[in-house]
């Protein structure tokens, strides 16, 4: 069968690519969610991840980390991902370690009980970093880089859980910022979150933006359109397309493209 590659920036420019799929399919048992994708994602890019309730964004997000090995017993994965020059599906891969270059924030603000410095010294203490001065200064700086220093400050010590909602998700970004990753995958980051928190956590992503490589699944067409340099249709398991995110809203070559982004199903 033939098959689309996807190269970045819709295969026009030769940006570098941090993740490379391969006819990349992931099934639950005997049911595939994930057809083969081949794509090509951008290095350093926010990436928006569109498309209709259960075509698998979620599945397709977790399997970049293999968080999705350690969610489900029968996960089955097969093609190939290319990360950091590795294929981490078939190479021999520290799923620990993979997870602290590629960090991952959900759809509902999970900070573990614990205080807020500890939240955030979490990752850097399995990873090793023993010296309160050296986590102190992570903290801060992971904090400031998600725009909660000043906030939460003078309350490093207090439960994570008696923070605001907006500043749960920021806390968790600060979290998955603090073992410092190449990538941020986020999966629907706001849709707990009501209407200031949100742009809080767009503000932030903006913000992120070029540091960092952001990959994130949205319900929200204004918010991929608002927030990212490229936006992929996925549906039902297969990937669509993929194009700068003003050609893709503006001008999609697709058709079931056109008709998800002009509501016309999803
Ligand atoms: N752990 C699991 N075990 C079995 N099937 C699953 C599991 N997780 C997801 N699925 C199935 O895989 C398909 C894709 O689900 P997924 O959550 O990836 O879609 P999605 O596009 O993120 O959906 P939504 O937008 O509603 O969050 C669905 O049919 C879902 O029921």
């Amino acid at each position: 069968m033939y098959r689309r590659k996807f190269l970045g920036n819709g295969g026009r420019t030769l940006t570098e690519a941090i993740f490379e799929t391969e006819n990349l399919k992931v099934a639950y048992g005997e049911n595939q969610v994930i057809n083969g994708i081949d794509w090509n994602i951008n290095k350093g890019e926010i990436t928006a991840l569109i498309g209709p309730s259960g075509c698998g964004k979620s599945t397709f997000l977790k399997t970049l980390n293999l968080l999705i090995r350690s969610m489900s017993d029968d996960v089955k994965l097969s093609g190939s991902i290319t990360f950091s020059g590795k294929n981490i599906l078939s190479d021999k891969i520290d799923a620990i370690d993979l997870r602290k270059q590629i960090g991952m924030v959900f759809q509902q603000p999970n900070p573990f009980p614990k205080s807020v410095f500890d939240n955030v010294a979490y990752g850097p203490r399995i990873h090793g970093v023993k010296k309160k001065r050296q986590l102190q200064e992570i903290v801060e700086q992971s904090l400031s880089e998600a725009y909660l220093w000043d906030e939460v400050k003078d309350r490093l010590h207090d439960s994570a859980r008696g923070l605001s909602g907006g500043q749960q998700q920021r806390l968790c970004i600060a979290r998955a910022l603090a073992t410092k990753p190449d990538v941020l995958l986020m999966d629907e980051p706001t849709s707990a979150l009501d209407p200031i928190s949100t742009m809080g956590i767009e503000d932030l992503i903006r913000k992120l933006q070029g540091q960092y490589t952001v990959i994130m699944v949205t319900h929200q067409m204004e918010q991929a359109a608002r927030l990212s340099d490229t936006t992929a249709f996925l549906y039902m398991g297969d990937l669509i397309e993929t194009n700068k995110t003003s050609q893709l809203f503006s001008n999609p070559s697709e058709k079931q493209t056109e008709d998800y982004i002009t509501g016309k199903f999803g």
